[in-house]
């Protein structure tokens, strides 16, 4: 017997360490009982300490990746992650442009917790104008927020406004991940594509493992969509298996550690969902 198992597709970067990109999504995307497919646009050599070296693969390959996918797989969600430089970025947009997947969500990530950047700022660029207007949700964390919007984030006023400016750039609907701040709680902002707007509230988990949380809340995200949940359900969803991933440590390396896909989530995960703060 078989079953209609979702399949989704990631397009990022690989992390050696097992912690961050593509190695992420797919166990998040396990986790979360949906079939992962990878396109992979880059090689990191990473471990928990920083990145030592990338290799970008060739325009070529990523197109022959792409195409492998689209001749044979049904995917009805994709999520984008490490892109690196222009040439990557724009083919992308013009393989989303061609298929219609329904759902892309866009992580714009830009630099790795050691401080190494993973998009180039010609590749920012190209981000803001030819990928984030065909995005179902993009997930900037706050100093990518920053660098979309312009708008300098030291409150939660200054969330509200990022994420109104990056919406007003094409992106439908606007997560702003809050796990840089050194507050006690976390707050996570959404902006919906119809307007409607909350925040989610965590304790914050005082730890260094707190490796791929970005990719992990993305993958996530994109599984429950492709399982046919509505925005604000997956997002919530979620954000409630990252805090597990988070919460439940494991001891993997002597720097900012990987996440435990395998923790359970429970009553505890659930953030407190907010109309105001
Ligand atoms: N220490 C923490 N305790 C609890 N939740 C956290 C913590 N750090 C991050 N989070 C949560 O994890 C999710 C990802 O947030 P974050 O802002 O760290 O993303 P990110 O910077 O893109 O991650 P990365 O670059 O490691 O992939 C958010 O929902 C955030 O609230
Ligand atoms: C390959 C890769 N993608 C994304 C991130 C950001 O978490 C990282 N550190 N490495």
């Amino acid at each position: 017997m078989t079953n209609e198992t979702p399949q989704v597709l990631t397009i990022a970067g690989i992390d050696s360490s097992g912690g961050a990109g593509i190695s992420a999504d797919l166990k998040s995307f396990a986790a979360q009982h949906v079939y992962g497919a990878n396109v992979v646009v880059a090689l990191t050599a990473q471990n928990t300490l920083g990145v030592q070296e990338v290799l970008m693969i060739s325009p070529e390959m990523i197109h022959a990746q792409l195409q492998s996918i689209v001749d044979d797989l049904r995917i009805s969600a994709v999520k984008s992650g490490m892109l690196g430089d222009v040439v990557t970025v724009e083919k992308v947009a013009d393989f989303l442009k061609m298929n219609e997947f329904g759902t892309y969500i866009l992580d714009p990530v830009m630099v790795a917790k050691g401080g190494a950047h993973l998009l180039n700022d010609k590749a920012i660029v190209a981000v803001k104008s030819v990928l984030l207007p065909l995005a179902t949700l993009i997930t900037p964390n706050i100093p990518e927020a920053e660098v979309l919007s312009g708008v300098t984030i030291n409150d939660h006023q200054d969330m509200m406004k990022a994420a109104l400016k990056i919406q007003k750039l094409g992106a439908k609907n606007v997560l702003l991940k809050g796990g840089h701040t050194s507050a006690k709680h976390v707050y996570d902002y959404i902006l919906l594509a119809d307007g409607h707007h909350f925040w989610m509230k965590s304790t914050r988990v005082d730890t260094k493992r707190t490796h791929g949380t970005g990719d992990t809340i993305s993958a996530a995200i994109t599984a429950q969509l492709a399982l046919g949940k509505d925005m604000k359900t997956a997002i919530i969803s979620a954000k409630a298996y990252v805090d597990a991933t988070i919460r439940n440590g494991i001891q993997v390396g002597h720097g900012h550690g990987p996440l435990n896909h395998q923790a359970k989530v429970t009553e505890v995960n659930n953030p407190e969902v907010l109309a105001n703060v």
